[in-house]
């Protein structure tokens, strides 16, 4: 709307990465083995040799992801887009786009205090996008999302992040800012971890409410044919013709654009989503913008669509979605 660009950031935070929008943004987080829970670092772990090494390895494998993330936030709105990722991918992820602010600080002793310092500045954060699952990574941002909630600030959690919920639900457990993004198996470790009981895969509905409840009303997003969403009172189900692809990253697109919208939708407030939760609105927005934006690229790029194509779509989706 013209305001100035303090007042349009947002953040993301990705792949062993942290994607932030600034005032318009996201961020996501991840985490270590199943049932191991965090270690406790011993001193200043990554500062050893090893621990530097895995943190790095780990983060270079998946630059796409935090990247998808955070270049989808700008192309919805974002006026800004930070990514907080390890010392060695950045130069990576740096050199797919000038757009994109990268710190390359979350393999840093003082990550926490490095993210810590720009979150007034940021409307959203995206914990997740690529960050794999290194326990010293996974520390780190455990203290970002610990953080991040008492500063109020609204978060989307996404892959690897939700491997670090599965294990630590409490990190996230009665937070009303927060929208989780599961895939199919994310969504069955997790619904795992927090509900202590197998998945009942008849009732997809059903399944989705009761996570949500069990995690104090945290907006849950399960992805997959259709997407069903409830903040543990309602349950909407977005079924937007997408296509058959599933080219990987796409589900980064929608964790990088949902940043954004849970920003708009928390400024816009419940008077103006029609009784719904603005988190519950904002997650059918980003759910119905990836599916269009998979369904143009397809009908344009046919089996070779890959998400570089529907990040292309991501105007004119929006466009034909939602006035503005
Ligand atoms: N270009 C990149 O750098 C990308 C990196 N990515 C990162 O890769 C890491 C691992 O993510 P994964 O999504 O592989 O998570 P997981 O390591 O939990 O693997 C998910 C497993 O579930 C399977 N699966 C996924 N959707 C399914 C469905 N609908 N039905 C049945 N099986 C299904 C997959 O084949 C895989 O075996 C994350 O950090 C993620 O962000 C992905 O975001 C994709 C793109
Ligand atoms: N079978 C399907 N049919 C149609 N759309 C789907 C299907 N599965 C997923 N989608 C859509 O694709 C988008 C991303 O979901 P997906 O399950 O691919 O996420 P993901 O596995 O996390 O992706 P990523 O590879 O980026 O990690 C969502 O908008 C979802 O609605
Ligand atoms: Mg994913």
């Amino acid at each position: 709307d013209g305001s100035k660009r303090e007042e349009c950031e947002s953040l993301v935070i990705a792949l062993g990465a942290l994607v932030a929008p600034v005032r318009d943004g996201c961020c996501s987080l991840g985490a270590g083995s199943r049932f191991s829970g965090l270690r406790p670092l011993e001193g200043s772990a990554l500062q050893s040799p090893r621990a530097r090494h895995l943190c790095r390895r780990q983060s270079l494998r998946y630059t796409g992801a935090p990247y998808f993330a955070a270049i989808s936030a700008l192309k919805v709105g974002a006026d800004l887009s930070h990514v907080f990722c390890t010392q060695e991918a950045a130069p990576v992820i740096k050199s797919y786009s000038p757009e994109l602010i990268v710190h390359p600080v979350l393999d840093s002793p003082d990550a926490v205090q490095d993210v810590e310092k720009w979150l007034p500045r940021l409307h959203a954060l995206v914990v997740g996008p690529g960050l794999g699952r290194d326990d010293g990574l996974l520390r780190n941002v455990k203290g970002i999302l610990e953080a991040s909630k008492a500063r109020d600030v609204p978060v989307v959690i996404d892959a690897d992040g939700l491997w670090l919920i599965a294990e630590q639900p409490a990190l996230i457990q009665g937070y009303q800012k927060a929208v989780l993004t599961p895939n199919h198996a994310e969504f069955r470790r997790l619904s795992e971890a927090v509900l202590r009981d197998p998945l009942d895969s008849s009732d997809p509905h059903g399944a989705v409410l009761r996570l949500s409840q069990a995690l104090g009303n945290v907006t849950v997003v399960r992805k997959g044919e259709r997407d069903v969403i409830s903040d543990g009172r309602q349950v909407l189900e977005c079924s937007q013709e997408g296509s058959s692809r599933r080219c990987g990253g796409q589900g980064d697109l929608l964790s990088g654009s949902l940043g954004v919208l849970v920003h708009w939708a928390l400024l816009a407030g419940p008077e103006k989503t029609d009784g719904f939760s603005p988190l519950l609105v904002a997650a059918f927005g980003a759910c119905s913008l990836t599916r269009q934006c998979s369904h143009q690229a397809f009908q344009k790029h046919g089996r070779s669509t890959t998400t570089t194509d529907m990040v292309a779509e991501v105007g004119p989706a929006f466009a034909r979605l939602f006035e503005s």
